[in-house]
């Protein structure tokens, strides 16, 4: 009996060790882990989404009207309590410098969640500019307003909520608006390419215009990488990195549209 008990515990042990392993390495597990498991399972103990708990450790931490301060926190609860999928302080490195070079007069977002990107862009913005942000599911976008409102940021942000397939077509009309200086592309990977497509045939990308492109290593995005690389339409570089808040090799791509 104690000889299969053995055995049992040591495949056991092997077993975690491996989960353990591949999380810690191998960006699709790491993922998977955190989005798919341990999510639900705080969900389900805390009562509350994973956008709310960031939203609270904000409330609770954070001083009002400093988005830095704003910044800095949800940093620190995504690096230290749980992981969530904002573009992270490495990266948002990266974002920053693109902002400051490029000192956008429009730019537009695609993929808002807690509003952690945007309120990077926002706070490096000339005076007068204006960042449109895109965010499809609903609870994510009013966590977004709060926290951008918590930063001191909202005046400066208009946050459409809906699929960016519908809401690029209508910019700009809504906004009385010409073209995007700066793009920043982040929701679902497989949006990358269509959305690319869709704002050129929206008239939207001038000669000059920059997209930048997050997680096109982890999860990756390898039919728009394929496109922007290979377009005589667009001069492309890549920015290596690692995925938000994990030792996971990630990276964005710059792609500035020739017209
Ligand atoms: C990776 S998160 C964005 C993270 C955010 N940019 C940051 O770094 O703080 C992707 C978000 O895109 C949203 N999303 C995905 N596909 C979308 C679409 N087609 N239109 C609008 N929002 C979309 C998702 O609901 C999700 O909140
Ligand atoms: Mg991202």
């Amino acid at each position: 009996m104690l000889p299969i008990l053995l055995a049992v515990c040591m495949g056991a042990l092997t077993l975690l060790l491996f989960v353990v392993w591949r999380v810690r390495t191998d960006g699709t597990w790491a993922l998977w882990w955190h989005d798919n498991y341990l999510e639900r399972l705080r969900d389900f103990t805390s009562g509350k989404s994973r956008p709310m708990r960031i939203l609270q450790y904000v409330q609770n931490t954070a001083v009002q009207g400093d988005a830095n301060s704003v910044i800095s926190a949800v940093d620190s609860y995504c690096a230290n309590v749980e992981w969530a999928m904002n573009v992270g302080d490495k990266k948002g490195e990266i974002l920053d410098a693109v902002v400051l070079d490029v000192r956008p007069r429009w730019v537009l977002e695609l993929g808002t969640y807690c509003g952690y990107s945007t309120m990077r862009i926002a706070r490096l913005l000339p005076p007068g500019a204006r960042l449109i942000t895109l965010e499809m599911n609903h609870h994510y976008a009013q966590v977004a307003k709060q926290i951008l409102g918590h930063a001191g940021l909202d005046s400066q942000v208009d946050l459409l909520v809906g699929a960016s397939s519908a809401l690029i077509p209508q910019l700009k009309k809504k906004f009385d608006m010409d073209k995007f200086d700066l793009v920043f592309i982040d929701h679902w990977k497989t949006s990358y390419l269509p959305d690319t497509k869709l704002l050129e045939e929206c008239d939207l990308l001038a000669s000059g215009t920059v997209l930048l492109a997050d997680n096109v290593t982890c999860p990756g995005a390898p039919e728009y990488l394929h496109y922007v690389r290979n377009s005589p339409r667009y001069k492309s570089l890549y920015f290596p990195s690692q995925l938000e808040y994990l030792r996971v090799e990630d990276g964005m791509e710059k792609s500035v549209f020739l017209g």
